[in-house]
């Protein structure tokens, strides 16, 4: 967060100047052809032909039984970088088992058809090199005799589908999507038998056409040939139910979150995926072509995960370091260190959320370096802001961050004792939602390996005193308290041991401590006059305090962290794993919200412009005759964030710079300059709305503009420099750019981003 409501000079980080040169490349295309992206078609040429199947990983093996929800995921990969969108998906999980008839039967549909367009330039089976592979493939499968393509009727409308009786998605009254076969129909009306025997009416807007059955199961959802949301989803949830958890989309992975166990990781997929012996969807293989494109074309490549929260896109980024350590392996050992920086990131940057025990609170870009031989020479990580109000507020059910419980329950005796350290129940940052355990995890035993991964990264003891010493100190500053002194709510602070600890920690006097939680100093022409503090100013400045330190913490660690990879400047090329929070969309949406749905918005933006036209540039490299579909753009969503001066932003800023201003006079404002925009959407209240790519959402303006201005008074700034601990004073002499504003300013520079 940042100190004043001036902006923070915001270093362009490599994330944005990758995505400035792809921004840069898209509007020089843009410029020569001025014509919006297209959506291919299935392709007509043996070029798009999927690669020969390989059979599946010796241990490929599993059973389960039961309901899940997972979570879908997906990655695009490109030669200069990936996306991965998320969305989720409701699974129901019967027989899981994969056999070798199956098996092969799958490996004959994975590719077997086209598409309605294919049908359309094809009249014969015999000229037709796809087909004749796929029959050649299928001879003596196990499924028996398999249409051939001119066997197949294709066609695009449903009113097709209805006359001629085929199988169908339809819609029912509860917003599911079921599969069955026309019955037959009436004037509007069209019967549908459904697979569980039930006979419903379904008008004909709610049909959707559904694949022949020969296509379920494919692993590449453009083998598909009616790519709607239920086919997508069927054939995702099939793929689900046999461990198949990728998926391709083109060039884009889908995962699904299995939540479980699945045996597709481990030393024996990784050779196999090195040495070609496998082409199965994995991000193993997203890795090694991210890898393989480097080394041969010299160019650095990305790989950008995303999803919502738990959808897996911290294990996936972490799959994928893993590899790639695996592949850059023995160069020093630096991938060693490497892996080791998640369990630091991962106690400091992550907590328990109602939706994931271990949910990573702030957004990470990894740049693994290689030397020209192809070994890892170093890494970087930058985080992008973490969420600091966690620090001194939990919902329910939800925990701190980590790293407070670790060391609560696994300090040894000697370190508790010095940090005079209780019980977490004891803590108010901490006690607040009553959540200290997770199933499953032995905090004791985390502290542990959090002291060896500080060892391991060569932060040195007296550095590891003062970091606990801080936490320490954080959780004695919640139990400050305050005292009214007068009946217009001024307080004084309440001398008691939470006080004493705090400044003995921080290693300030507890009057000091006293006088930046209870006063502030007013400029008053050349004079500085001391205001005592009402209670509400009081617990906000307190936990202001709070949040800085750990803020500033969180970075200094990445600092560290950065040092040791920094290794030596022989970089050859790199590959760059984006981890960022995904779509957010709660009951109440706030500030943090609002920056993250921007940026998510502007990925979008990034990933309906790049990927489509790079299809399209890669159909017409191959001769393939499509047809151009629009997409939809969200350029005027973008605006209404953007636009200056009347975009969300910029009015945000204007009235942070009202003294006088509050978040309802920030409302009013928005309401009045954007009330008919066709993506704003005025509420009730201190709310709005905004229609975004993902849907609409409506954010409480509630604390907008204490959290864009971040204030941190300069009373604490002075109590800090005047601390004895040269961590805090280090803190106090710089302004943190990890924070939601930089975010938010680096996100809306002109050509700074995408
Ligand atoms: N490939 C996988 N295999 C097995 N379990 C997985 C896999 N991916 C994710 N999970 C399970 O799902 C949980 C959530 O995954 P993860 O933390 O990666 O989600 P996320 O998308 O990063 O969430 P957030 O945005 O909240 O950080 C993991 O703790 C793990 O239990």
């Amino acid at each position: 967060m940042m100190l004043s409501a001036s902006s923070a000079p915001v270093t362009r980080s490599s994330l944005e100047e990758m995505l400035e040169s792809l921004r840069q490349r898209d509007e020089a295309l843009e410029r020569a052809k001025d014509l919006p992206p297209a959506l291919p078609a299935r392709p007509t040429s043996r070029a798009r032909l999927p690669s020969a199947r390989l059979s599946l990983p010796t241990d490929f093996k599993v059973g389960a039984n039961g309901r899940l929800e997972g979570k879908v995921e997906s990655i695009l990969e490109s030669k200069v970088e990936s996306v991965v969108l998320g969305s989720k998906l409701l699974v129901s999980v019967d027989d899981i088992r994969v056999e070798e008839p199956k098996r092969k039967e799958l490996e004959c549909r994975i590719g077997s058809f086209g598409s309605r367009k294919m049908r359309k330039v094809m009249d014969s089976t015999d000229s037709n090199p796809y087909v004749q592979e796929m029959n050649q493939q299928c001879r003596g499968s196990p499924i028996g005799s398999m249409p051939t393509i001119n066997e197949v009727e294709w066609e695009d409308s449903i009113g097709y589908f209805i006359r001629k009786k085929l199988s169908v998605w339809c819609q029912l009254s509860n917003g599911m999507w079921a599969s069955g076969k026309i019955q037959s129909t009436s004037g509007d009306e069209t019967y549908v038998a459904l697979a569980n025997g039930n006979v419903v009416n379904v008008p004909p807007g709610q049909l959707l056409p559904a694949n022949p059955e020969i296509l379920d199961g494919v692993d590449d959802l453009m083998q598909l040939s009616y790519l709607n949301d239920p086919s997508v989803l069927h054939n995702l949830k099939y793929r689900f139910t046999e461990d198949m958890i990728y998926s391709k989309a083109g060039p884009v992975l889908i995962a699904v979150n299995p939540f479980k166990d699945v045996p597709l990781y481990g030393n024996n997929a990784m050779d196999a995926y090195r040495q070609k012996d496998m082409d199965w969807p994995h991000v193993y293989a997203l890795a090694n072509t991210a890898y393989e494109q480097m080394m041969r074309d010299g160019k650095n490549q990305s790989l950008i995960i995303s999803g919502e929260s738990g959808a897996g896109k911290t294990e996936t980024a972490k799959y994928a370091m893993k590899y790639l350590a695996a592949l850059g392996g023995g160069g020093g050992g630096m991938e060693v260190e490497m892996l080791q920086t998640n369990c630091l990131l991962e106690a400091f940057g992550n907590a328990k959320t109602l939706r994931n025990k271990n949910s990573s609170r702030f957004g990470k870009l990894i740049e693994i370096h290689f030397t020209s031989l192809g070994k890892i020479s170093g890494a970087k990580i930058q985080t992008f802001f973490c969420e600091q109000s966690r620090v001194v507020q939990v919902g329910d059910g939800e925990r701190s961050y980590h790293v407070f419980y670790q060391l609560c329950s696994g300090a040894p005796s000697l370190l508790k004792e010095k940090l005079n350290l209780k019980a977490a129940t004891e803590y108010k940052y901490l006690n607040q939602s009553e959540c200290f355990e997770i199933d499953g995890v032995d905090d004791a035993l985390k502290f542990q390996k959090l002291q060896e991964a500080f060892d391991l990264l060569r932060i040195c003891k007296e550095d590891q005193a003062q970091v606990f010493q801080i936490l320490a100190a954080i959780l004695w500053l919640g139990n400050i308290k305050f005292q009214t002194i007068d009946n217009e709510n001024h307080v004084e602070v309440l001398a008691d041991e939470a006080l004493a600890n705090a400044s003995k920690l921080m290693k300030c006097t507890a009057q000091g401590l006293m006088v930046a939680l209870s006063t502030h100093k007013i400029r008053a022409g050349s004079d500085n006059i001391s205001k005592i503090k009402t209670l509400q100013q009081a617990i906000d400045a307190r936990d202001a305090l709070a949040k800085f330190m750990y803020g500033n913490l969180f970075d200094w660690l990445m600092e560290q962290i950065n040092k040791l990879l920094d290794g030596n400047q022989n970089t050859w090329g790199s590959i760059n794993i984006l981890d960022i929070y995904g779509f957010e969309s709660f009951k109440k949406n706030s500030f943090e919200q609002f920056c993250i749905n921007y940026a998510n918005e502007r990925l979008q933006q990034h990933f309906n412009r790049h990927l489509l036209k790079l299809e399209q540039e890669e159909y017409e490299e191959d001769g393939i005759d499509w047809t151009k579909v629009d997409f939809e753009d969200n350029q005027e969503c973008l605006d209404l964030f953007e636009k200056k001066p009347l975009g969300l932003l910029s009015l945000l800023d204007e009235e942070s710079n009202f003294p006088n201003a509050t978040d309802l006079t920030l409302v009013n404002k928005l309401n009045k300059h954007l009330n008919i925009n066709p993506f704003f959407k005025g509420q009730r209240g201190r709310a709005f709305g905004v229609r975004h790519y993902a849907g609409e959402v409506v954010y409480d303006t509630n604390g907008f503009l204490e959290k864009n201005r971040d204030p941190l008074h300069s009373d604490f700034i002075q109590l800090l420099s005047s601390s004895n601990c040269k961590l805090l004073q280090s803190f106090a002499s710089q302004k943190p750019d990890q924070t939601l504003r930089s975010l938010k300013s680096s996100l809306s520079q002109p050509g700074s981003f995408l």
